[in-house]
């Protein structure tokens, strides 16, 4: 799909963001704040293998996992106003981080490794790259991927925020970059 003549209004949203930090939660908040249509990558994914993610990563591998990945991204990031959160690591792949800075604005929520660690132990069940491994690990899994989240429009610190609090910050921030770029009266 073309959508060449998006106006940054009409662009779709990413939030990219380490696993945990709070991409779905926010996200589906904010779309209904936004009055947009919100996709959940991950949960995508799921309704095409019909099976939940540690599933999907058992019987078919972490490869078979992040192309479906890219061709569900490709497929959302090319729609107008949607708001989608992605996978942890989704931004590993050079071509889904081009498809969304292009089509898309993306936002990265970040929160720091201290408030992260609080959160362990509601994540690791469904998160099969947490699974069994040892806080230390995890820890340097959390720093090696900074990198990849660091290409973005724009970055969010919500480590003191309420889910939905993080989402009145975002909608905010976005209403006021659209008013900065409203065209102007001649
Ligand atoms: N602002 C917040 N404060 C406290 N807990 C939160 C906040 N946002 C999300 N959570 C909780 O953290 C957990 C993970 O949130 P969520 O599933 O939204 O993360 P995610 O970024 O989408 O992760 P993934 O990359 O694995 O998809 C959930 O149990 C959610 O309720
Ligand atoms: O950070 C990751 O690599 C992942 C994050 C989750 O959102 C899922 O996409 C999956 O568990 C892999
Ligand atoms: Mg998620």
């Amino acid at each position: 799909m073309r959508n060449f003549g998006l106006s940054i209004r009409e662009k779709s949203i990413v939030c990219i963001g380490f696993m945990g930090v709070g991409k779905t939660t926010v996200g589906k908040l904010l779309a209904l704040k936004l009055y947009r249509n919100f996709v959940d990558i991950d949960a995508e994914i799921e309704k095409e293998f019909a099976m939940a993610i540690p599933q999907i990563f058992e019987l078919y591998g972490e490869q078979v996992f992040r192309a479906k990945e890219k061709e569900l991204i490709e497929r959302y990031s090319q729609q107008p106003l949607n708001i989608i959160s992605v996978g942890g690591g989704a931004f590993l792949q050079k071509e889904i981080q081009d498809l969304c800075m292009t089509n898309c604005i993306v936002l990265f929520l970040d929160i720091s490794w201290e408030s992260w660690k609080d959160r362990i132990h509601i994540l690791t069940d469904n998160r099969p790259l947490l699974k069994g491994r040892s806080l230390e690990d995890i820890k340097s899994l959390f720093l090696e991927r900074q990198n990849s989240y660091s290409l973005n429009h724009s970055k969010f610190q919500i480590d003191n925020f309420k889910a939905e609090e993080a989402a009145d910050y975002l909608a905010d921030a976005l209403k006021l970059s659209w008013e900065i770029h409203a065209p102007q009266p001649k």
